[in-house]
């Protein structure tokens, strides 16, 4: 009777270990299961979430509002009753994308230019936009500047160049509106798009991350200290959005936006309008109690890429069966 049962637990063990090996394969090889059916359960949602004139008399800076992501902030805050100014480096993508949302919500955005690099150009567009709209309401730090680049090939200028437009942009926008909503006594919100790795760090975008992690840091900061002041801070963590800007610096071939999809929960990437709803909740006066608050908005792939267990997706339950066989099997230690 032991003889057979021993015996017995000798093949299932074999069994076993040969599907354990099958399973490896799976996991590690090209044969793994797919994911990523599951944006059906996830789609997103287009249009504007706050009720209509929800910024109606309120101004708002949206750098690097000529494309991508602040393009589309642009537009529903806009959509909304905002006045817009937004501000970049090439007027002529600005003065287009302003005059195409005008012409759809009727509210007028400005174009000033204004490489967020320079100060004394930052002060500029701060005039600027005191003439045409007044001090703003709302400030979203957009603007930005990436691309991969294995760290050994940076030179000092490239590794300059990503952390003036981000780190240093940002705390020139910052300071300056500061200083004249304070001296003005007018409260604001104040907004900064970062990603995900700024918490984690990434390697090949090496001085975006040190320097999206210093505008958290930044943020974070003045949320405590200019709360006195009117002022709150907020941050916004995308995960992958498609933009010409951000992909094709980032992902030049359309490699990795397959292998991200695959490790997205939520089985897609993120959308320009989705963003622009949640800019705009933590930009109106519905979050007038949120500050200092860090909101990772990426489908769940922070968590997917943190977490040692979670390739364990891919097995299926078949093998799931195989799998607690063995645990279950395992005496002591
Ligand atoms: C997917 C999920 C997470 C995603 C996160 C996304 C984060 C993002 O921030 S996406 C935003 C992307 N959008 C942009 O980058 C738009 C603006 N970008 C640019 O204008 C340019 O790409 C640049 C950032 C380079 C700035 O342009 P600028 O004209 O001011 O600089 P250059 O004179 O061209 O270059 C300055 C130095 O950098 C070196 N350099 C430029 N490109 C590369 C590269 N691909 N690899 C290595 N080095 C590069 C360039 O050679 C200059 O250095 P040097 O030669 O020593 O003078
Ligand atoms: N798309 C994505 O998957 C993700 C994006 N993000 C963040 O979202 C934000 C928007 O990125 P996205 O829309 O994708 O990319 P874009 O390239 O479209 O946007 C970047 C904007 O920054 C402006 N900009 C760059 N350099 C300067 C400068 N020196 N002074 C003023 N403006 C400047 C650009 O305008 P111009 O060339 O006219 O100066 C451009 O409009 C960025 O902060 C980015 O880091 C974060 C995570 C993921």
């Amino acid at each position: 009777m032991a003889a057979r049962v021993l015996g017995r637990a000798g093949r299932l063990a074999a069994v076993v270990r040969s599907s354990a090996v099958r399973l490896q394969l799976r996991l590690h090889g090209s044969a793994g299961l797919r994911f990523g059916s599951q944006a059906s359960f996830f789609p997103p949602l287009g249009d504007a979430m706050l009720p209509s004139g929800s910024f109606n008399n309120h101004v708002a800076l949206i750098t690097g509002g000529g494309t991508g992501l602040g393009r589309a902030m642009t537009a529903t805050l806009s959509q909304l009753g905002a006045q817009c100014i937004i501000a970049s480096r090439k007027l002529d993508i600005l003065q287009r994308t302003a005059e195409e949302i005008s012409s759809q919500t009727g509210n007028k955005v400005h174009a000033v230019q204004c490489d967020v690099r320079d100060p004394q150009a930052v002060s500029q567009c701060v005039d600027q936009m005191e003439a045409l709209t007044g001090l703003p309401d709302v400030i979203i730090n957009n603007a930005a500047g990436n691309f991969v680049c294995p760290s050994e090939r940076l030179s000092p200028n490239a590794w300059k160049t990503i952390t003036d437009i981000v780190l240093n942009g940002t705390a020139f926008v910052t300071l300056e509106l500061g200083k004249r909503l304070i001296q003005n006594q007018k409260g604001a919100s104040f907004l900064a798009i970062t990603t995900i790795y700024a918490e984690s760090g990434s390697g090949f975008v090496v001085p975006s991350a040190s320097a999206k992690a210093g505008v958290e840091a930044l943020y974070k900061s003045l949320a405590a200290e200019w709360g006195r002041y009117g002022h709150r801070f907020n941050i916004i963590q995308p995960g992958p959005i498609r933009t010409k800007g951000a992909f094709s610096r980032l992902d030049p071939t359309g490699a990795f936006e397959k292998a991200t999809i695959d490790r997205i929960p939520t089985g897609r990437l993120g959308t320009p309008a989705e963003i622009a709803n949640l800019a705009a909740y933590v930009s109106s006066n519905y979050a007038s109690w949120m500050s200092g608050a860090v909101i990772r908005f990426d489908g769940g792939e922070y968590v997917s890429l943190a977490g040692e267990f979670n390739e364990l997706r891919s097995v299926t339950p078949d093998q799931w069966k195989i799998l607690e066989a063995m645990i279950r099997n395992t005496k002591g230690s």
